[in-house]
């Protein structure tokens, strides 16, 4: 309830006040009712001004309790937008703060999406369920009040309906919550699968290889496979709802057997027992909602815990952090880090120095660690306890994400403007046009954009209206572009030349240093030709540094590095 005051205050009052108004409407349509059956039983004439006020009332009170479901519904869904929305912000600060190995994690991974697909249409379920009951709860005290001055014996017999109805809810929802968790993987593969075959960064692939007939099957496999689950779990779901059914209908046809043995015992009058009929019609209808609520809040319970564990995760770093100027160099010293569940260090006590300045290669044959070692770097991936000084002074991970820039090999592809590609890595600071244009000249892709039909404003991403697409060597020019619109003394550069014909890759590393105007930088490359370039080179194999040195050293000592540049210039040469 807390949450549905929050997200919208006013709407929570409005949508109480129509749920009592309804239920007294309920009520006043049983009183009219009694009163004009009473005329019409006492054959009063068809102008009598008791019979014409009595059917007034009753249309009246008819008319409201429709107008009020109509309004009721529209409240309803206006306020579970609301409360989704919320859900989704709070959902949202965590995925977007939580550190980035929490996302290495395949346990993290399975409950994001359980809680991303699940947990948060729960609060809306519930925000409906406690209005519901609110609504419910004050008919049945209207209705039980009517039954009361009517014949008292007709409320326990109705409101007995009730005890199976909770204790099989309590049932249902274990079951609910079982089903979702149990079946967490199998929606996930689903999902893979119905992306990657409907996707366009998938379509090319898909035709190239003819993958479709055999995505598909796998697919109609996880498909039947859940479809099975799910019938099973709707069996027992549906047990649960007739059982719940049954007993309410049972506790209403004991009520009117009731009301007509009182009837036939003169113990009640008929307009009373037509009165008693339909307010045990509707007490039934309320109790029905009374329970089928109580379900939904029982129900929701796991998933809202589950929920709830995951907002309050620990690990979240909001802090922004302070950018810093790098006045002698950056050290990294005795590095070490492991993914979640690996047996081997992905870096294993690596050092290196990137002196204020200076180009810093690092290469070494795949999965040798580098782009790990990266994450290091950038502050992104926690080191051991003070791994890493920042001008001869340990550095705050929050100061470290916000003084070194990365670039990532597989960078995003942002669809939004030109522009805010490349600003989107400065985003907390006004758009700086000039500075915003100079990026985009110093790596060469200035004309092309403005050969785009909207030049900066243009949309990328064919998928939007009026979307242009780029090649993917432009794509590759634009990210480095962000990298360096933002204003740091440190760019990490992974792989940064992959997309890029050997002209324009000439004509960024040939000249680096003018590129990145006056920042230092940590390059990551498979080419030898950019890499040789680089002040210093640092050569990784299994997560360690097994040799660093200039080129020129390097290749005098003959080892690895020496080993790998002689196959690459002897390749160039073969061909
Ligand atoms: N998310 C991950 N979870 C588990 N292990 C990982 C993960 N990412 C990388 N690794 C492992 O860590 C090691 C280092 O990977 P890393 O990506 O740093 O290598 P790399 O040198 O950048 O490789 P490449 O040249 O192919 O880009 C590899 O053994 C890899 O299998």
């Amino acid at each position: 309830m807390a949450t549905v005051r929050e997200a919208d205050p006013r709407g929570a009052v409005l949508a109480f006040v129509l749920q009592v108004l309804g239920a007294l409407s309920a009520l006043g349509v049983v009183l009219a009712s009694r009163l004009a059956l009473s005329a019409v039983l006492d054959e009063r004439a068809a102008d009598d001004p008791d019979l014409l006020i009595a059917l007034l009332l009753l249309a009246l009170f008819t008319a409201l309790s429709g107008s009020v479901g109509v309004l009721q519904a529209a409240q309803q869904r206006l306020l579970g937008e609301r409360v989704s929305q919320l859900v989704w912000r709070r959902l949202l600060r965590v995925t977007t703060s939580v550190d980035l190995p929490t996302y290495e994690s395949t346990r993290f991974l399975q409950r994001l999406d359980r809680v991303r697909s699940n947990a948060v249409s729960r609060p809306v379920a519930v925000s409906g369920a406690l209005l519901g009951l609110v609504g419910s709860g004050v008919g049945v005290a209207a209705m039980t009040a009517a039954l009361l001055s009517i014949e008292p014996i007709l409320v326990p017999v109705l409101l007995a309906a009730g005890i199976p109805s909770v204790l099989i809810a309590r049932r249902s929802s274990r079951a609910e919550f079982d089903f979702a968790k149990d079946s967490t993987y199998l929606a996930q593969r689903r999902g893979y699968l119905k992306m990657l075959m409907s996707h366009r960064f998938s379509a090319a692939e898909v035709r190239a290889f003819g993958a479709g007939p055999g995505l598909m099957a796998r697919h109609q496999q996880d498909d039947d496979a859940y479809l099975a689950r799910l019938t099973t779990h709707s069996r027992l779901k549906q047990r649960f709802a007739l059982l719940t059914v049954a007993a309410s209908g049972v506790s209403l046809a004991l009520a009117l057997l009731v009301i007509v043995a009182l009837v036939s015992a003169n113990r009640i009058a008929l307009p009373d027992a037509g009165a008693a009929a339909i307010a045990a019609r509707l007490l039934a209808g309320q109790l029905v909602t009374v329970f089928r609520s109580v379900t939904s809040l029982i129900e929701s319970g796991p998933f809202l815990r589950d929920l709830e564990g995951f907002l309050a995760m620990d690990g979240l770093s909001t802090e922004a952090g302070e950018r810093r100027g790098l006045e002698t160099g950056l050290a990294v010293r005795g590095a070490t880090f492991s993914y979640p569940g690996a047996t081997r260090r992905a870096v294993d006590e690596v050092d290196i120095d990137v002196p204020a300045g200076s180009v810093v290669a690092l290469v070494g044959e795949n999965g040798s660690g580098k782009t790990t070692l990266a994450k290091i770097i950038a502050g992104l991936y926690p080191a051991a306890a003070d791994s890493i000084t920042w001008d001869g002074e340990a550095i705050e991970p929050a100061d470290l994400r916000a003084s070194v820039t990365v670039l990532f090999q597989d960078f995003i592809r942002y669809q939004m403007s030109v522009a805010d590609n490349v600003v989107m890595s400065d985003t907390s600071n006004p758009v700086d046009e000039d500075r915003l244009r100079a990026a985009l000249d110093r790596v060469g892709v200035g004309s092309a954009i403005e050969a785009l039909p909207r030049g900066l404003d243009t949309v990328l991403g064919i998928e939007l209206e009026d979307g242009a697409d780029l090649s993917g060597g432009q794509w590759q020019r634009l990210a480095l572009a962000r990298a360096l619109y933002r204003d740091s003394p440190l760019v990490v550069l992974d792989e940064p030349s992959a997309a890029l014909d050997p002209r324009a890759e000439h004509e960024l590393f040939a000249d680096v240093r003018r590129v990145l105007d006056g920042r230092s930088a940590v390059l990551i490359s498979h080419r030898y030709s950019s890499v040789r370039l680089a002040d210093h080179i640092y050569v990784m194999d299994g997560g360690r540094v097994i040799e660093h040195g200039s080129h020129a050293e390097l290749v005098a000592a003959g080892g690895r590095y020496a080993e790998l540049y002689e196959l690459q210039s002897r390749t160039y040469l073969e061909s």
